[in-house]
C-alpha cells in the first residue's frame, strides 16, 4: 500500500483516528489480527515516512512520535503522565463514543427488522370487484401488476395471517390467474393450467424464464467430427463458447459469435447440428447401439434422427418416419449434410405404423405436442394454445405411443425400448399419456439415464400415477435453463396386450368426442399429404428437388418457424368449421385477453415483447 508522506496535523489525526490509536505501553494491548492490521494501517498512514517492521504495532520511534502529541513545554516525565492521562480520557471518550455508535446501530437494524416483519405480516388489501372497475378506466402500469402478482404469492405463502378475513383462497388465486394472464400475455386458461402445476411462486419463475432466450446449442457430428477440433475451429472464427455440460459429451454452448452459427464452412460441411441442450435427452435414453433396427416415428427435420445415426456410427438401419412431406425434405437436407448413411426417410402416419413395418429393436417417438415447453422460442403459443388443443394432442399422442409400443420387437436381444418425448410441460401430455400405456400394454417404465432433469409427477389434481412415473424426467427453463421437455423410456415385456382392472383405465380412455376431432385433423393431413406428395413427385421427376434445396431449412427450430403459420391457419380452419360450444368460450377469452391489452395500453406482455424487438 503506498504510504502518505504528507504530514497531518495531530489533532486532526488523533480525531480521526480515534478508534485505532492505543496507548504506548510495552507490550500491546490483545487484539485480533484484522484489528491489528488496521491499527497498524492507520499509524502507517498518518507517519511522516516512518518504517514499520511488520508485525509491531509501536516501535520505540512510535512512542516518541505519540509522545510528541502531547505538551511540548513540559518536561519528559510530565509529558508522559499529562500525555498519558489526556490519552486515557481521550480513549474514554472514544469508547462511549463508539458505544453511542453502536446502539444507534442496533436500534437502526432493529427497527428495520420490526418494519420488515410488519410488511411480512401485514394484511394484503385484495381489491375488490368496484376497484378492478375502475382500474378499467385507466392504464394499469405493468409494473404495478408484477407487484401485486408477488404480494399475492407472499399472501399464499402465510395465507393465515396475510389474507384479508373476508376473501377466499379462490378469489386471491383468480386475481393472481388474471395478473399472470394481463402482465405475461397468456390466454388464462393456460396460466390457470401452469398454476395447477406449479406453485404460485414456481409458476411464476417458469413464466419469467419462458419469457427468456435459452442459450444456442449445437450438437457435434461425431460421424465428421470431435468437438475439440469442432470447437477450435468456431473460436478462431470468433465464435465465444464453452462445453455444453458434463453430461453432454458432444454439446456446445454458443455465447456469442461474429459469425451466423447456421452457415459456417463447419456447418456446411456438416461438423455440427444446431440442437436444443433439451432435445438431446431423448436420443441419450434411447441409447441407441451400432447394428440395431431403430425407428423414429415423427422425425422430422432429422435433429434426432441424426443423433441416433451418430451414437449408432452409421451402422446398423434407422427408419425415419415423419407425416408431413415437406418437413421431411429438412430431414433428407439434413441427413445428406451429416453424412448420415444409414437412414431410410419415409411419410406415414404414425397411428398406422406397425402395419407398415415393425419388429424394431428401439422406437422413439418425439410427439408432436402444444409446444408449452418452448415458449421462448414461440410466443405466438401463449394466445394460440388451448386446453382443447391440449386435450387433442395428448389424444394423438397415446394413438402414436400405443403404435410406437406395437412396432416394438419384446424378444430384441438388445433392446425392446422405447422412449416417449415431449416438448411440452402440461400432465395431459406427459404423465397422462404415459399411465395411458402403461394400462394399455405389457411395458414398464425404467431408468432413462438421464442424471440431471426432475422426476415426473406421481400425482395432479385427483389423478394418481403409477410410482414408477419417478422414472421418467421433467426439463424446466427455469430450473435447468433448458427448454421445457419430458422424457419416458419405457421396456416392452411381452407383445401382448395388457388387459387392465377396469378401475385403471375409466377415465383415461379416449371419448368419441375428443376421436373426431383428431380423426378430422389426420383428414387434413392427409389431403396435405397427398397433395404434397403429387406436387414433390412432379418436381423429382423433374429434377427440381436436390439435396441442396433442403439446406435451406437447417435447424428443429427454423423449421418449427416456417412452419407454424400454415399450422396456425389449419386450426383457424378446424376451429371455424366446427362450431362448438367450447369454441366460443375460446373464441371470447381470446377476445377478451386482446380487449384488455388494448385496454392497458399493451399491457405488460405487448409492451414487453415489443422491447424486445
Ligand atoms: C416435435 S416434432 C419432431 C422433431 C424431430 N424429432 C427432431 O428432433 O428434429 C413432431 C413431428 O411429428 C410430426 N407428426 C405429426 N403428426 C404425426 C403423425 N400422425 N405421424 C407421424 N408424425 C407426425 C410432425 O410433422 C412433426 O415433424
Amino acid at each position: 500500500m503506498a504510504r502518505s508522506t504528507t504530514k497531518k496535523a495531530p489533532a486532526k489525526s488523533a480525531g480521526k483516528k480515534k478508534k485505532v490509536v492505543k496507548p504506548p505501553t510495552p507490550s500491546p494491548p490483545a487484539s485480533s489480527d484484522e484489528e491489528q492490521e488496521e491499527s497498524e494501517n492507520e499509524v502507517d498512514d498518518n507517519s511522516e515516512g516512518e518504517e514499520f517492521t511488520d508485525g509491531k504495532t509501536f516501535t520505540d520511534d512510535n512512542q516518541k512520535w505519540l509522545k510528541m502529541k502531547g505538551d511540548d513545554s513540559a518536561s519528559e516525565d510530565d509529558e508522559a503522565d499529562s500525555d498519558s492521562e489526556a490519552s486515557i480520557s481521550q480513549i474514554e471518550r472514544d469508547a462511549m463514543a463508539l458505544d453511542a455508535e453502536k446502539e444507534e446501530e442496533v436500534k437502526e437494524f432493529e427497527e428495520d427488522l420490526q418494519r420488515q416483519r410488519q410488511e411480512m405480516t401485514k394484511v394484503f388489501h385484495l381489491p375488490t370487484a368496484e376497484e378492478l372497475e375502475e382500474d378499467e378506466d385507466r392504464v394499469v402500469p405493468p409494473s404495478e401488476i408484477r407487484e401485486r402478482v408477488e404480494e399475492i404469492i407472499e399472501v399464499m405463502q402465510d395465507f393465515k395471517r396475510r389474507r384479508e378475513p373476508s376473501r377466499s383462497r379462490t378469489e386471491y388465486m383468480d386475481q393472481l390467474e388474471s395478473d399472470l394472464s394481463e402482465y405475461f400475455g397468456y390466454l388464462p386458461e393456460l396460466i390457470s393450467l401452469f398454476l395447477k402445476m406449479f406453485s404460485p411462486s414456481e409458476a411464476l419463475e417458469f413464466l419469467d424464464a419462458s419469457d427468456k432466450p435459452r442459450p444456442l446449442v449445437i450438437r457435434t457430428n461425431t460421424l465428421k467430427a470431435r468437438r475439440k477440433d469442432l470447437a477450435q475451429a468456431l473460436i478462431k472464427r470468433g465464435v465465444n463458447l464453452d462445453p455444453l455440460a458434463p453430461w453432454s459429451k458432444v454439446g456446445l454452448k454458443i455465447y456469442e459469435s461474429t459469425v451466423p452459427i447456421g452457415a459456417t464452412p463447419e456447418y456446411l460441411s456438416g461438423h455440427y447440428m444446431l440442437q436444443s441442450a433439451a432435445s438431446m435427452c431423448p436420443v441419450m435414453a434411447l441409447e441407441p447401439q451400432p447394428g440395431e433396427k431403430v425407428l423414429d416415428m415423427s422425425s422430422a427435420p432429422g435433429g434426432k434422427t441424426s443423433y441416433v445415426s451418430q451414437l449408432m456410427k452409421n451402422e446398423g438401419i434407422v427408419v425415419a418416419n415423419d407425416l408431413k412431406v415437406e418437413r421431411q425434405k429438412a430431414t433428407v437436407g439434413n441427413l445428406h449434410r451429416l453424412g448420415v448413411k444409414n437412414v431410410i426417410t419415409c411419410c406415414n402416419d404414425g397411428k398406422n405404423f406397425p402395419k407398415v413395418m415393425g419388429n424394431f429393436d428401439r422406437v422413439l417417438l418425439d410427439a408432436p405436442c402444444s409446444g408449452l415447453g418452448v415458449i421462448s422460442r414461440d410466443q405466438s403459443i401463449k394466445v394460440q394454445r388451448t386446453v382443447k388443443d391440449i386435450e387433442r394432442t395428448a389424444h394423438l399422442q397415446k394413438e402414436l405411443l400405443l403404435s410406437g409400443i406395437d412396432s416394438l420387437n419384446a424378444k430384441s436381444k438388445t433392446g425392446g425400448i422405447m422412449v416417449y418425448s415431449t416438448c411440452s410441460v402440461s400432465v395431459q401430455e406427459n404423465e397422462q399419456v404415459v399411465q395411458y400405456i402403461l394400462n394399455k400394454r405389457d411395458v414398464k417404465l425404467v431408468d432413462t439415464g438421464l442424471k440431471h432433469g426432475k422426476p415426473g409427477f406421481q400425482r395432479y389434481q385427483e389423478r394418481r400415477f403409477h410410482p414408477s412415473m419417478q422414472l421418467t424426467r421433467r426439463f424446466y427453463p427455469h430450473t435447468h435453463n433448458m427448454d421445457g421437455f419430458f422424457v419416458a423410456k419405457f421396456r416392452k415385456l411381452s407383445n401382448k396386450e395388457r388387459i387392465p382392472p377396469p378401475e385403471e383405465v375409466e377415465d383415461e380412455e379416449v371419448s368419441g368426442e375428443e376421436e373426431e376431432d383428431v380423426e378430422m385433423d389426420v383428414e387434413e393431413d392427409e389431403e396435405e399429404v397427398s397433395e404434397e406428395k403429387k406436387a414433390l413427385r412432379a418436381k423429382f421427376m423433374s429434377g427440381i428437388v436436390k439435396p441442396e434445396d433442403d439446406e435451406e431449412i437447417d435447424s428443429e427450430e427454423e423449421t418449427k418457424k416456417s412452419e407454424n403459420k400454415p399450422k396456425k391457419e389449419r386450426w383457424e380452419k378446424i376451429k371455424k368449421g366446427k362450431k362448438k360450444k367450447g369454441e366460443k368460450v375460446v373464441k371470447e377469452q381470446k377476445s377478451k385477453q386482446v380487449a384488455g391489452k388494448k385496454k392497458s395500453g399493451g399491457g405488460g406482455g405487448p409492451e414487453k415483447k415489443k422491447a424486445k424487438k
